[in-house]
């Protein structure tokens, strides 16, 4: 029987592989191993550190994550019980999530609160999501409004989308280096990741909706939301997209509960109601799912769904910090500066400060008592707010960006200064901070100046620019890299689309589970990519160079652009060019024989 099998397959003509296939094919079986191995011995040993962990919080030796966020002030309520979130947070590397919806270009100071929560779990070792809620910004969260939010342009949504997801990315990579410079070591079992809800919200279908979370939810509780009573007591009344928009959270939750192991929702405590909601929808769906697979039978303590509400950062007369309110302080430097939010901290009162470095620092409570104490052997120096100012700037806009308006800071207010100097000084920062404007597109600067200069990658002013719309419905990508400033002339450009390193973006979503992409198409030199088949609703195209060199391009009539006094690089030649060939196309016209 052996023979004849042995005789059968030397007679099956087989496939001719080469010797140094066969050996890749072996060492990617081995790497493959090694891989899944590697990963099986991490997990294990991070498993081992966590029980390791418990046992020391549980004989006082260390503190809990609880008992953290407490001390430094995160909590204002939480959702599902105190006791048993501790518990739950000892006995298990659950994951958190925060959701921002994009309705704004900017963060501000207030969503740091939030943030800074959820930071301080991820350095702690939990897993850590940022959501941008780019699905539900298109509803807008009705919660504490007396009023229907403005709609807004489509092309501003996504242009606030992109901008946030940048700046969400570049909050996590300061908040490792905080972390870092005050004694954390990374682990490998630290995990953040940046989500979209338009990944699952934009597929999601009515019928699903209502099957697994609609035949859970009961009206009577929705309609005695605090929202909701004072709308339709006050007469304005509710859309039903607003009236839905707690079932849209609650969705978010579901799906990252189920793929992805979000136990936890922070939020500040406007958002107390929608967690609730959402810790409602995540039990009835797990215990309820159609899929026998995905069903809980049983109700397992460590499954459950909590949340967490931070204090509201408020003004000193008690007004919420925020872009309802029209009082936000940004956290994106084109619209405030390092050296203005430096100030802005730099101005906070003795009375709150020492709450201020809790709540927005990584710095030791230890370090912050001996700060403290410093600091009230003579207040004038402002030792702590000097600090709180370095860290928050440090936070929001890297190490270089604080250490320049630290010193900024201090050259303008040295010893050669008069008083009245200093007090103009602060008048001017004052007043140009309120002057900060509200609207989501006040960002769009004519930000290459009227007859400017050529602007290279290297001083381009800002990440937002407006150009004509003639350059990008008849130019290549090349002269519109040049003319957004992220390359200093054209053959530039050129190279740069060569070699592939050049990106438009596309419609974010996401093509992997955990991934934080947007999605980008690298730009080519053939012409099914021209440039208007990328224009985002007429008036938003946005490029990238290398990884964080973005441009939100605005896009604008010709002759809008021309009555502004705007300009960018190349546009003169282009127009010349431009000129040129229509003179021509004229003359063949009028020539029969041309
Ligand atoms: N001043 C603040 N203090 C604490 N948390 C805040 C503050 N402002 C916003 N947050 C929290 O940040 C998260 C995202 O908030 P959101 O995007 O709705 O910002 P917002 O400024 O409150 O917006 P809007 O005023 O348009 O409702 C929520 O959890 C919200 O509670
Ligand atoms: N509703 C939240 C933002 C948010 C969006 C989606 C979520 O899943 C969670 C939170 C707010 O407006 O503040």
């Amino acid at each position: 029987m052996a023979a004849t099998s042995f005789f059968t397959r030397l007679a099956r003509p087989s496939p001719y592989v080469c010797k140094q296939c066969l050996r890749n094919r072996s060492i990617a079986r081995e790497t493959r191993r090694a891989i899944s191995n590697g990963w099986l011995q991490k997990t294990y040993e991070a498993e081992l550190a966590w029980k390791d962990q418990a046992l020391k919080i549980k004989a006082g030796e260390k503190q809990s994550m609880m008992t953290i966020l407490e001390e430094r002030g995160y909590i204002k309520d939480i959702a599902g019980g105190r006791d048993a979130l501790d518990s739950l947070m000892i006995e298990k590397r659950i994951g958190a999530y925060v959701g921002i919806d994009p309705t704004a270009p900017s963060l501000h100071v207030g969503h740091l609160l939030p943030l800074m929560a959820l930071y301080w779990m991820y350095v702690s070792g939990f897993h850590a999501v940022t959501l941008l809620g780019g699905a539900t910004a298109k509803v807008g969260d009705p919660t504490g409004r007396t009023t229907s939010r403005d709609s807004v342009h489509s092309a501003a949504q996504k242009a606030n989308m992109v901008s946030m997801h940048m700046q969400i990315k570049k909050l996590w990579v300061n908040v490792e280096a905080l972390a870092l410079k005050h004694g954390y070591k990374k682990e490998w079992a630290w995990k953040r990741a940046l989500l979209n809800n338009n990944a699952w919200l934009n597929t999601l279908t009515l019928p699903e909706l209502m099957r697994d979370l609609g035949s859970g939810v009961r009206l009577g509780a929705m309609l005695s939301r605090d929202t909701v009573k004072t709308r339709l007591q006050s007469g304005d009344g509710m859309s039903f997209a607003e009236f839905c928009y707690p079932l849209l959270q609650a969705w978010d939750w579901w799906m990252m509960y189920h793929r992805n192991g979000i136990q936890l929702q922070i939020g500040g405590s406007d958002q107390y109601g929608n967690i609730c909601a959402g810790i409602d929808a995540v039990n009835h769906i797990r215990k309820t799912h159609h899929d026998p697979a995905v069903r809980q039978e049983k109700d397992e303590p460590l499954m459950q769904p909590y949340g967490i509400t931070t204090p509201l950062l408020t003004t000193p007369s008690g007004e919420k910090f925020g872009k309802s309110a029209g009082n936000a302080v940004w956290l994106d430097p084109e619209m405030l500066s390092s050296f203005k939010l430096y100030q802005f901290f730099l101005r906070t009162s003795d009375e709150i400060v020492e709450r201020y470095l809790k709540l927005f620092t990584f710095v030791p409570l230890h370090h912050i008592d001996l700060v403290m104490n410093k600091h009230a052997l003579d207040p004038s120096k402002r030792i702590a707010q000097h600090l709180l100012a370095k860290e928050l700037v440090e936070l929001a806009h890297g190490a270089a960006a604080a250490g320049r308006a630290e010193s900024e800071n201090k050259e303008l207010f040295s010893k050669g200064t008069t008083q009245i100097e200093r007090s103009a000084i602060r008048q001017e920062i004052a007043k140009s901070m309120s002057e900060v404007k509200n609207s989501p597109r006040s960002d769009i600067s004519p930000s290459l100046n009227p007859k400017a200069p050529a602007v290279t990658a290297q001083n381009a002013p800002s990440k937002n620019v407006i150009l004509p719309r003639s350059l990008i419905n008849e130019g290549a990508f090349p002269r519109i890299l040049y003319a957004a400033g992220l390359v200093s002339s054209r053959s530039e450009g050129h190279r740069l689309v060569s070699n592939q390193g050049a990106y438009v973006a596309a419609e974010p979503a996401q093509s992997r589970e955990m991934g934080d992409q947007l999605s980008w198409t690298p730009i080519k030199n053939f012409h099914a990519q021209s440039p208007p088949t990328f224009v985002i609703d007429g008036s938003l195209l946005v490029l990238r160079v290398g990884k964080w060199n973005i441009r939100m391009c605005q896009i604008v009539d010709d002759e809008e652009f021309e009555a502004q006094g705007l300009s960018c690089p190349g546009w003169d030649e282009f127009k010349a060019q431009k000129a040129a060939r229509e003179e021509i196309e004229k003359e063949d016209g009028r020539n029969p024989f041309a």
